[in-house]
């Protein structure tokens, strides 16, 4: 037998939350570079079952968001109603940040066009490589994990082709997908977490980018250890 679909609506108190928390980080990546133009996005997840996100509205400068410029998604990352009037258009990438959350369990996903991810992945397209780092800590993982491998999946305008890819790589330890030429998601329980994660993630990648990435390979032979 099965149920009538579950129902979500957001109260005003969770949707005026979310709006004000959205608009005051993505202006905080954007002091820090991390949001140029237009670029970037954001999402918390407003609720599980069924799947409900707010997402920054698509287009914006992200620097100028109000706690309105946000758009409640589902699980495709398609509008719902519910969130704030008049209503705005949802980020492009909505729909992989609905199946970042519903894979991965994230309460936001961050993404931003910060540098070092993508020429990392230009680098290494199979996969980014991280050992031995201390930082490595700051996003979630032990410093001497065995080695932390930061997924690369080829940039695509479909979001169910880049979500496809994505679960294909999925490693449930690891809080980060690099999208090749384009930027890097991150996620965690909350817009905190995901940026705390960010910040290191993004210093472990200028790490491998300017020492060539054999890091791992010189403190397995002893050198440094
Ligand atoms: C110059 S930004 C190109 C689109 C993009 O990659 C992005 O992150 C912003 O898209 P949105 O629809 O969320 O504004
Ligand atoms: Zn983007």
């Amino acid at each position: 037998m099965t149920g009538a679909p579950a129902m979500f609506t957001p109260t005003a108190t969770q949707l005026d939350q979310a709006g004000r928390a959205l608009a005051q980080e993505a202006a905080r990546y954007t002091r820090m570079g991390w949001m140029r133009g237009t670029s970037g996005n954001l999402s918390v997840t407003l609720s599980r079952d069924p799947l409900r996100l707010a997402v920054t509205a698509s287009g914006l400068d992200k620097d100028e968001l109000t706690a309105r410029d946000f758009v409640v998604v589902d699980e495709a990352g398609e509008a719902v109603s519910g969130g704030p009037e008049p209503a705005r258009r949802p980020s492009a990438e909505a729909g992989l940040h609905a199946r970042i959350a519903a894979v991965a369990g994230a309460g936001a996903v961050v993404h931003v066009h910060v540098l070092a991810p993508v020429v990392a992945a230009q680098r290494w397209p199979s996969g980014v490589e991280l050992r031995d780092l201390e930082m490595l800590k700051g996003f979630g993982r032990a410093a001497h994990d065995d080695v932390v491998t930061v997924p690369v999946v080829p940039n695509s305008q479909d979001m169910t082709v880049l979500g496809d890819a994505f679960e294909a790589g999925f490693d449930p330890a690891t809080p980060a997908l690099i999208v090749a030429r384009h930027g890097l998601y991150v996620w965690g329980d909350d817009l905190h977490s995901a940026r705390n994660r960010a910040e290191c993630l993004e210093w472990l990648l200028r790490f491998v980018l300017e020492t060539g990435g054999d890091a791992g390979e010189h403190a397995a032979r002893g050198r440094w250890t």
